[in-house]
């Protein structure tokens, strides 16, 4: 059994996993954090990880970068390790995350599916062969008009995980507006489209001369990041510092 205290817990995703865990044997939410409490959870919640009295085996955040600094500190503080899943933080907050894990267990990743994090590594074994051949490298990504983050975790991390592939050699362009020259053919483009409730769409398009192959990802619900999320609270319960990804979860339970 593995004791959660959900960051976010009222928010969109936070409701998603308090569903989830209330149907697994295997888990519990004991405590919820947020600026508000406004929801019938049976959990008790609370304004900020640190006046959280409850103990608990692990920490999941899905709440919002403004709250992370607090967040790693607290978790800091009561030695509790944390999922981060919260997109959208500073060069400076990925930083502080990485020092995190030198006294705890951090797993953090910017997409908790199992689509995704499979499509991170053939993306690599695509971008080996077709970028030396020539074909330029875009990704777009969709998301629902609430999301306030641009462009999504997913999307840096997919052009983060072709660029380690190719030696580190890209850059990224976010904004071709007011442009008069050409494309460089060692950038990664990046788009973002906002509207509706799209869950969230990932596409990685390899474009050469006369052809062009398409990676793409939809999540039709947030259940697939939920789901994750509570594998991976369960993989690092118990686990002494260290830095993890979706990628240790998936090896652990394949
Ligand atoms: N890694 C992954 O697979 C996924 C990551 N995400 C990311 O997770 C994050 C949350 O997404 P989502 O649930 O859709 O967003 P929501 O805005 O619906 O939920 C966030 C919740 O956190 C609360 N919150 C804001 N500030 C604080 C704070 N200081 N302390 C505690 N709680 C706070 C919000 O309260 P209030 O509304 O009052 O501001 C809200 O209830 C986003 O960064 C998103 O990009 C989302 C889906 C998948
Ligand atoms: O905010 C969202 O909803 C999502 N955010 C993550 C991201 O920024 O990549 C993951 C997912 O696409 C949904």
């Amino acid at each position: 059994m593995v004791r959660i205290i959900m960051h976010g817990c009222n928010g969109h995703m936070g409701q998603v996993i308090t569903g989830i865990v209330k149907e697994d044997k295997d888990a519990e939410i004991v405590a919820g954090i947020d600026l508000v409490d406004n929801r019938d959870n049976g959990y008790p919640v609370f304004k900020s990880l640190k006046d959280c009295d409850v103990e608990a085996d692990v920490v999941i955040d899905f709440a919002s970068a403004k709250a992370e600094d607090a967040l790693i500190d607290a978790c800091l503080e009561k030695k509790l390790p944390v999922v981060v899943c919260t997109t959208g933080l500073s060069e400076e907050q990925l930083a502080k995350i990485r020092e995190a894990s030198r006294e705890v267990a951090v797993l953090k990743s910017a997409n908790m599916s199992l689509g995704v994090n499979t499509l991170l590594k053939l993306l690599q074994d695509a971008a080996k062969v077709l970028a030396p051949a020539g074909f330029d490298m875009e990704i777009v990504e969709k998301h629902h008009k609430h999301k306030l983050d641009a462009p999504s975790g997913t999307a840096i991390a997919m052009a983060d995980s072709i660029n380690e592939a190719m030696g580190n050699e890209y850059t990224y362009t976010y904004d071709r507006s007011g442009r008069r020259q050409e494309r460089d053919p060692k950038e990664i483009g990046i788009s973002a489209v906002r509207g509706g409730n799209i869950v969230g769409e990932h596409e990685v398009i390899f474009a050469g001369l006369d052809e062009v192959i398409e990676f793409k990802h939809t999540a039709y619900s947030k259940a697939v990041f939920a789901k994750g999320a509570v594998s991976a609270a369960k993989f690092l319960k118990g686990k002494g510092p260290g830095y993890y990804d979706m990628s240790d979860v998936i090896e652990a339970n394949a």
